[in-house]
């Protein structure tokens, strides 16, 4: 009961006071109770609030079906210990009764609740009921998304193409690898797959500190996306790189490996502290630098700038479910400057002849193409260099008509496939990049 309880906060921090998971699920500052779980029911906390949010759409159009009448404010703890019991009986094939008597007991253990186990004890019977029903509800990814993202989405992509992305969401994503050689080896050495691109996919693994290669910093956790932007700075060996807004550095280890001198910049001290015990672990080595990047002047220019921008992260809901809950349509443009005004420094700081990449990883056209045409249209002296499919390891549909990087969560990093042709092994973050040189 005590997993079960605590997913319950985590889940209503996200629904109602915007907390996310990883914040929630952080090992030094998230959830308290979480450390005095064992490794297995902390991972079932993980699953359950994940799995619970992912399908919030669902779980909370199974709940109004059977709620005879809406809960007062008071007992708004008790919609939430209702959606984790219905995730469980849903979506996690956990046996009914264990979840009924678990979601009934923290009902009674909750001073407004307690009015309302007999109301948690009935709906969660009748969904369990009515479970191949519910679970069968038509087009469950447009169920599953907030109004506004699924407007967005359907207007920039179309409805097919955002279908596919809303339906690549409820899918539990794979943990991928980037590795600093052999790929091929430590795929067959983690029971994985290595992807055209390098990376090493798992399914199912576990524990990322109990893997073979953890604690030799033979690998770091990066989307098989997010390994690609940095790739298009093309060879970095000896270039003075500059990784604006670094944190926690999976591109900045990137950059390292191959050789780059980089120098790593944040805002957050806390968010570089990780990047630094992420490159220790690695043995890898940059300058770090805790500025706001967009006022930030470096002694000398740059012969390439990363600037992997702070955005609206609606790329990565497959892996931050909670995200499509949290964000709001009004902090888009707030972002959209943010990175306008960042995509202006990265300008200035780069050498006449230096490449700049720009990324995020947003599906928002405001955050991705259209900041980067503002910034052509107001004259800045850069050129659009597109991305050739060679480069990104023949990928071709995750190329946009301009030439700049575009992959969706419903794209299968394999060469050739479309995203409405769905590959169960597929998927990736929504990573947007473009590639300027300065003029
Ligand atoms: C998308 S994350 C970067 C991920 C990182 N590039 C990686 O690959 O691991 C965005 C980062 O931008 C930082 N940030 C936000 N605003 C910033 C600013 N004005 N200047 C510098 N860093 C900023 C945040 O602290 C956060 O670490």
């Amino acid at each position: 009961m005590e997993a079960r309880r605590i997913a319950v906060d985590i889940v209503a921090g996200a629904l109602k006071r915007a907390q996310t998971l990883d914040a929630a699920l952080d090992s030094e500052h998230g959830h308290p109770d979480l450390a005095r779980l064992d490794a297995r029911d902390r991972a079932f906390v993980k699953v359950l609030a994940a799995e619970t949010l992912r399908r919030h759409g669902q779980i909370d159009l199974a709940i109004k079906r059977f709620l005879e009448k809406p809960l007062p404010k008071s007992a708004a703890m008790v919609n939430t210990i209702l959606s984790v019991g219905a995730c469980q009986i849903l979506f996690l094939d956990v046996p009914p009764h264990a979840a009924v008597d678990t979601a009934v007991s923290l009902a009674a253990a909750d001073r407004a609740g307690r009015h309302f186990r007999g109301v948690v004890n009935a709906v969660l019977r009748r969904i369990d009921g009515a479970r191949d029903d519910l679970r069968a509800m038509p087009d469950p990814g447009r169920l599953n998304t907030p109004g506004w993202l699924a407007d967005r989405w359907t207007a920039a992509y179309g409805a097919e193409v955002a279908g596919a992305i809303m339906a690549a969401h409820l899918e539990e994503p794979p943990l991928d690898l980037t590795v600093r050689s052999e790929p091929e080896v430590w795929a067959q050495r983690l029971g994985g797959t290595a992807l055209p691109t390098g990376t090493v996919r798992l399914t199912g693994a576990g524990d990322v500190t109990r893997l073979a290669g953890f604690e030799d910093g033979a690998w770091w956790v990066q989307d098989v996306a997010a390994a690609l932007p940095a790739k298009l700075l093309g060879n970095v060996q000896g270039l003075r790189v500059v990784d604006l807004c670094a944190a926690p550095g999976g591109k900045t280890a990137q950059l390292a490996a191959a050789g780059a001198t980089v120098t790593a910049v944040d805002r957050s001290a806390a968010r570089m502290k990780r990047l630094e015990a992420n490159l220790a672990r690695l043995g890898l080595a940059a300058r770090t630098v805790v500025a706001d990047a967009a006022e930030w002047q470096p002694d000398e220019p740059f012969d390439a700038v990363l600037l992997d921008a702070p955005c609206a992260a609606t790329g990565t809901l497959r892996r931050h479910p909670d995200i499509a809950w949290i964000r709001r349509a009004s902090e888009i443009g707030r972002l959209a400057d943010l990175q306008r005004r960042l995509l202006r420094r990265a300008v200035d700081i780069v050498k006449p002849g230096g490449t700049i990449v720009y990324a995020t990883c947003s599906l928002e056209p405001e955050e991705c193409e259209a900041g980067v045409d503002a910034l052509i249209d107001a004259g800045a002296p850069v050129e659009r260099v597109p991305v050739g499919a060679g480069e990104i390891f023949g990928l071709d549909q995750c190329l946009s008509p301009a030439g700049d990087l575009r992959t969706l969560p419903a794209h299968t990093p394999v060469p050739g496939r479309d995203p409405s042709d769905r590959d169960p092994r597929g998927g990736m973050d929504g990573f947007y990049a473009a590639r300027l040189v300065r003029t």
